[in-house]
């Protein structure tokens, strides 16, 4: 019956490549990156296997925490690599052509956590590198806007279960990006921030990068 064969069709999803072509950098999308069941698998493995840490930052004078938990693997100071990172992490090089050297993880529980407007922090040589974005769990808005130029439209891209996102060398220096609260039921959600080079030591105060 027609009606099976779309729902099977629709459950089996399709792979969906965009490229933005944004002024002055590569900003790239590929949806269902990961099939449904892998992305499944990373996802309740990360939930549960992660050792979540609650950060705080420094805002003028008073501590908050961060509105997410995070975890960081990789370069020097992170955890130790886990089998599914690695796993992930083969893959998304493989595709971007790029090797990574650390992960940041964002564990989003619901829709009051987020992440403030900011560009990644500087890697300690002084030069942006690529930035490859997985998510897994519930959808969320990823918002760009360029740092100067008004006349470049703002970005609002759904990342979905399953994707990546690959942010050219250049993308930090010219762009910021935001993940919102939202008021809609929403559930939680991972994100991975493949990375290279160790964090520098000038940050913005909103960023999340280690
Ligand atoms: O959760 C996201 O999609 C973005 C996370 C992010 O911007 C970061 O870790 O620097
Ligand atoms: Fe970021």
């Amino acid at each position: 019956m027609r009606l099976f064969e779309d729902a099977a069709l629709f459950d089996e999803g399709r792979k969906y490549f965009k490229d933005f072509h944004l002024p002055g950098t590569e900003l790239k999308l590929w949806e269902r990156f990961f099939e449904k069941a892998d992305s499944d698998r990373f996802f309740q493995c990360l939930k549960t296997g992660t050792p979540w840490q609650q950060r705080e930052r420094k805002l003028y004078d008073r501590t908050l925490p961060d509105p997410r938990l995070t975890a960081f693997y990789g370069g020097s100071t992170g955890f130790a690599w886990t089998p599914e990172l690695l796993e992930i992490k083969a893959k998304v090089e493989a595709q971007c052509n790029i090797t990574f050297d650390r992960v940041l993880l964002n564990f989003y529980r619901d829709g009051n956590d987020s992440v403030a407007w900011h560009s990644d922090t500087l890697p300690a040589e002084g030069k942006h590198h690529a930035v490859a974005s997985v998510t897994f769990g519930e959808t969320r808005l990823f918002k760009v806007r360029h740092k100067t130029r008004k006349d470049v439209s703002r970005l609002d891209i759904p990342l979905t279960h399953g994707s990546l996102l690959l942010m050219g060398e250049t993308m930090q220096d010219h762009y910021e990006h935001h993940v919102p609260k939202t008021s809609k039921e929403t559930g939680p959600r991972i994100n991975l921030t493949f990375r290279i080079g160790e964090p520098g030591t000038i940050r913005n105060p909103y960023s999340p990068s280690v």
